[in-house]
């Protein structure tokens, strides 16, 4: 097992955004996490990314304890993530974005010429050829140069997603991947996560309201509800709950499954 949370529970004041959550992530999986608006799952991945320490419980990654790594050590353990809101730097260019994601200290080091050694000058060529390939496997080569703020946003979420996989993670956390993107953006965005995870051997924990992706290209599905998780399970175990139905799933059944 990749990632292993045990009884996480996680308090904003009187609220329990996170109740007691157990949750497994086998290596190779895409694992789906979904649920109405305020259920916590953001809240998990901010514990896992630890930008959030629960109030209570385990979280391990490897083997490890992941609570004990700081924020900036998360990185380097091997886990990555991309954000709701895509956090780009919007006035520079795309090549230089997916440089930052190598490590975010890297930035200044890397763009400014000042004080470069021939070893920082060799790192920054290694990383350059890191960065083409990803942006070869995006077919996004021919936009290396522009500034991120002249892209479709659509775009911009897929240099997002290229800048969370540049240190080659083992664990991909990404939050809401088509939110915002049109028909086409998300079938494209639904094969290069598929990709990430096969070809890459990246394992996938991604929360997303759009149920046709989470249905098309999951493993395995948690349900939340109020900070609890009310179901777990296969595409279909997770379709036919009937906790689910009702607590969340009914209202857009017709969706589901197509
Ligand atoms: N930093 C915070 N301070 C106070 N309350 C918070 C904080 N972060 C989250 N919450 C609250 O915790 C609950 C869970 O929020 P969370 O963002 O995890 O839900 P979510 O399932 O990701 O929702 P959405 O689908 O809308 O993104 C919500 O009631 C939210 O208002």
């Amino acid at each position: 097992m990749l990632l292993e949370l045990k009884k996480v529970t996680v308090s904003f004041g009187g609220l329990t955004a996170v109740n007691n959550l157990d949750l497994q992530v086998d290596e190779g999986m895409i694992f789906a996490i979904i649920g109405p608006n305020g259920a916590g799952k953001t809240t998990i991945l901010n514990c896992i990314s630890r930008f959030y320490t629960p109030c209570s419980g385990q979280i391990s990654f490897k083997g490890e304890n992941l609570l004990t790594k700081k924020t900036h050590k998360v990185l380097a353990s091997g886990i990555s993530r991309s954000f709701q809101n895509v956090e780009l730097f919007s006035k520079m260019t795309v090549l230089d974005n997916l440089l930052v994601g190598l490590h975010p200290s890297l930035k200044s080091s890397l763009l400014s010429n000042a004080f470069k050694t021939k070893k920082n000058k060799q790192e920054e060529e290694a990383a350059k050829e890191i960065a083409f390939e990803i942006l070869e496997l995006f077919d996004l080569k021919h936009h290396a140069n522009e500034e991120v703020r002249n892209l479709p946003f659509g775009i911009q979420k897929m240099i997002d997603i290229g800048r969370a996989i540049i240190s080659k993670p083992k664990l991909l956390l990404l939050d809401e991947p088509v939110a915002g993107m049109n028909i086409e953006e998300t079938k494209k965005n639904a094969e290069l996560i598929t990709r990430l995870r096969d070809e890459f051997g990246i394992t996938i924990l991604m929360i997303e309201h759009d149920m046709s992706l989470v249905m098309n290209i999951s493993d395995r599905i948690a349900v939340m509800d109020f900070g609890k998780k009310i179901a777990e399970g296969t595409v279909t175990e997770v379709q036919n709950n009937p906790k689910v139905i009702e607590a969340y799933l009914g209202e857009v059944q017709e969706d589901v499954g197509t």
